[in-house]
């Protein structure tokens, strides 16, 4: 049975083990640590898992996931140097950092996979891309593929993508809820009930999420089958042409892989 401790179950850390349970792990698997006691007790009480210390943590876990802000990372990585095993896997979800930030604070040859999740997590539909650091084999690579294939898909990238990744698919459901809150809005707008408005957008962002998925179409087709010529589709398109979506989509998540090479950058030595 492979143990798993959550340093710092915050948004991700507790999407992380609420998809764990949803896909069958059993609270006994499973440890948190937690920097909020109020916090800790709230997350025992939903889930049944216990929060533990971190000698604890690395001593019971096999795999400790650390899911702390990147400004938050260097007084867990030096609480954890000094009682962690050499036979553990850590596993960093943090964004922008590096692995050979973790590889420099922890005892030499302590394998780091750096993964890239999303919030998805907690409906088992996450996106996740992991890299290996230095001392992660491929068999530590496939833990961390079965764990969070649990949760949603994995895939495997050069850690030099990682801040583009953390761009696109980390913060990418922040994106989409924002597209959908602006539509509920345009709902209200046009004079629609809110629970109308929002059950029309939620489920056309379902059903055109599940075709993406399913069909294999490449979005253009998709978009193309709905707007039909001098329709009604062509002139919301041409809305968004001229006030440039998609150039500011474009500015968005490259100003947000900036951020996330910046946070790195702030940890190195
Ligand atoms: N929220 C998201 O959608 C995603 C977040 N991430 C990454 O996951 C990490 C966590 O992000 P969130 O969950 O959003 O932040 P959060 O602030 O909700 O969670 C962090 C948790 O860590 C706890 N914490 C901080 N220092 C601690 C310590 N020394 N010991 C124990 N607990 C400690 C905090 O009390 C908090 O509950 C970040 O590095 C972020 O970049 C990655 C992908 C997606
Ligand atoms: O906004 C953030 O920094 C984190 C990383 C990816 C999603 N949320």
């Amino acid at each position: 049975m492979t143990t798993i401790a959550v340093l710092g179950a915050g948004k991700i850390g507790e999407a992380l083990l609420s998809g764990l349970l949803a896909g069958g792990r059993t609270p006994d698997e499973l440890l948190f640590t937690e920097r909020y006691a109020e916090r800790s007790a709230e997350l025992t009480k939903r889930y049944g898992v216990h929060a533990v210390d971190v000698p604890t943590a690395a001593a019971r876990a096999d795999v400790l996931v650390i899911a702390v802000k990147p400004q938050d990372i260097e007084p867990v990585l030096t609480e954890l140097a000094p009682v962690i095993g050499a036979d553990r896997l850590v596993v960093s979800l943090c964004a922008g950092l590096p692995t050979s930030l973790f590889e420099r604070m922890l005892p030499e040859g302590i394998p780091v996979v750096r993964v890239m999740p999303n919030t998805p997590m907690v409906v088992g539909e996450a996106m996740s891309a992991i890299s290996a650091g230095k001392h992660a084999k491929p068999e530590h690579l496939s833990i961390v593929e079965d764990l969070l294939g649990v949760v949603g898909k994995v895939v495997r990238v050069p850690e030099s993508q990682q801040d583009a990744v953390t761009a696109l698919s980390g913060s990418g459901p922040a994106y989409f809820f924002y597209l959908v809150e602006a539509m509920i809005d345009a709902g209200i707008l046009l004079g629609l009930p809110r629970a109308v408005a929002e059950k029309l957008i939620i489920q056309s962002a379902v059903g055109a999420a599940q075709m993406l998925a399913q069909t294999g179409e490449h979005p253009v087709t998709l978009r193309e089958a709905v707007t039909s010529p001098a329709g009604t589709t062509i002139m919301a398109i041409r809305e968004l042409e001229r006030h440039g979506v998609r150039a500011a989509l474009l500015a968005a998540i490259e100003a947000a892989r900036d951020r996330s090479v910046e946070l790195g950058k702030a940890h190195e030595s």
